[in-house]
């Protein structure tokens, strides 16, 4: 299997200007590669940085020292050192983010939401439109749903909405950040079924899941990120 992404030696500390300048030291060297088909699960205590690690690969922050090389179009790509252009054309093309919240876009439908990932990667409508039907029925969102703006909707909703446009796009690297949070035993199968077929087309997935038995039926690895020392003041140099 061809590995999708590495993760080199990444380091990140928080540094808090407007509060004294303290420093807290969060990742302190990550490092770990996901093959295609492939999911890697990040596991630590609460607040070791696993959702900081993922923010990372996805290029929402800068790094400290490190190298995230993904395979971007044929070609190795360091998410480290890429202008913002780039990053847009990546988050566009190979690597997808699912979570557990939905960026509500006022006047827009819930089908429209689902379809716009693949439409944005050049597919057609008429195939995004039965891609995101074939979804929005999978994750039980009522078909009366389909054609109102999703801010109205419960937060459940909003959330299955949000997994059917995560996984409508066939994108080489997936990130998942607790997708199955508060959602029920039926539709967290659905999840896991989606992210099952998600590996078998050869995508590579980092994910969070706190929901142990989620875990167990998608992670091929666990990666375990340590406690970092505690918060330290910046001296002055
Ligand atoms: N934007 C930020 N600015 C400053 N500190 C931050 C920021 N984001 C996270 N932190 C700090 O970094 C540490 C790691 O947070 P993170 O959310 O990555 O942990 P986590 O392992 O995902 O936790 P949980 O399992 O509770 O969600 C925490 O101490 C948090 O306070």
């Amino acid at each position: 299997m061809t590995c999708a992404l590495k993760v080199s030696n990444v380091r990140k500390t928080f540094v808090l200007h407007n509060q004294n300048g303290i420093r807290l030291p969060v990742l302190s060297g990550a490092s770990f590669a996901v093959k295609q088909g492939e999911c890697v699960v990040l596991n630590g205590r609460s607040g070791t940085g696993k959702s900081t690690l993922l923010r990372t690969l996805y290029g929402n922050y800068l790094t400290d020292g490190g190298e995230i090389a993904v395979r971007h179009q044929g070609r190795w790509l360091d998410m480290t050192q890429a202008p913002p252009r780039t990053l847009v054309n990546v988050r566009r093309h190979t690597i997808g983010w699912v979570s557990q919240f939905l960026r509500v876009i006022p006047r827009i439908s819930a089908l429209e939401v689902v379809m716009q990932p693949m439409i944005e990667q050049g597919g057609g409508r008429v195939e995004a439109r039965a891609r995101a039907e074939v979804l929005l029925t999978r994750l039980n969102v009522p078909v009366h749903l389909w054609q109102l703006a999703p801010a109205t909707f419960s937060g459940g909703e909003q959330q299955r909405v949000n997994i059917a446009r995560g996984f409508i796009a066939d994108y080489p690297v997936l990130l998942l950040d607790e997708p199955t949070a508060s959602l029920d035993a039926t539709n967290r199968a659905v999840v896991v079924e989606l992210i099952r077929e998600a590996k078998a087309r050869g995508a590579a997935i980092v994910g969070i899941f706190h929901d142990e038995d989620v875990r167990a039926r998608v992670a091929d690895h666990l990666y375990e990120i340590q406690p970092e020392a505690g918060p330290t003041r910046q001296t002055a140099n």
